[in-house]
């Protein structure tokens, strides 16, 4: 990852989404981005560029972009049509983008498209969230890793977080190895990151 002092930035064409530059770099600010926060928090994986990413959970492309400046391709899963057409805006500046319109619990729509990933990022704020990832757990490749960002008001707003985040991992551990988890905290609040990587 690039780093300018402490800040992080990413090696891309500036004016995605008005972010800011420093030194021709694009600033990736851990208050916008749940993935920019794992990084500045000291976790996260490395992003390289022969890296493949499934990204569920796209949105306007904001954290996708950043994603794009530093590996081969993302494939960018969203549902809801208005931040779609955000995403497809950005895709048109980013050749390694690849956005798809889909329900992330569906992947069988989108499997015809897909080949094999590095990554699996998660974000979306589902009650299902570990249900999610494992669907779609059959794109990822062994040794790969899956970053889940779990909002845990999602899962059940009446269950303390630190009891979600717990249930979370738990179930994430029958298919895998749990890496690391850490709260977002103070970027994101009530938000957890769990980092796993699949089995050889
Ligand atoms: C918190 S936002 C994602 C923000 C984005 N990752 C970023 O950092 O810029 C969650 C997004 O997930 C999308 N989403 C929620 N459930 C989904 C599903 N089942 N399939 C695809 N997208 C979904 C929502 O429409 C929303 O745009």
């Amino acid at each position: 990852m690039k780093w300018l002092g402490n800040v992080l930035v990413s090696p891309g064409e500036g004016g995605v989404y008005g972010e800011r530059t420093l030194d021709g770099y694009r600033v990736w600010d851990p208050y916008r981005s749940k993935l920019a926060a794992l990084y500045t928090l000291g976790g996260g994986v490395e992003l390289t560029p022969e890296i493949r990413v499934l990204y569920l959970g796209a949105a306007n492309g904001t954290t996708v972009s950043h994603v794009a400046d530093y590996v081969e391709t993302v494939y960018a899963v969203e549902f809801a049509p208005r931040p779609m057409q955000d995403l497809l805006e950005v895709a048109r500046r980013r050749r390694n983008i690849v956005p798809i319109m889909a329900d992330a619990n569906r992947p069988e729509e989108y499997a015809p498209f897909m080949e094999a990933v590095d990554i699996l990022y998660q974000d979306v704020a589902q009650p299902n969230q570990v249900e999610i990832a494992e669907r779609n757990l059959p794109f990822l490749k062994p040794g790969g890793h899956l970053i889940l960002m779990l909002k845990t008001r999602s899962v059940d707003v009446r269950r303390e977080p630190a009891e979600v985040l717990a249930g979370a991992r738990a179930g994430l551990e029958e298919h895998l190895d749990v890496t690391d988890v850490r709260w977002l905290d103070p970027y994101h609040h009530d938000h957890a990151a769990i980092v796993c990587s699949r089995r050889g």
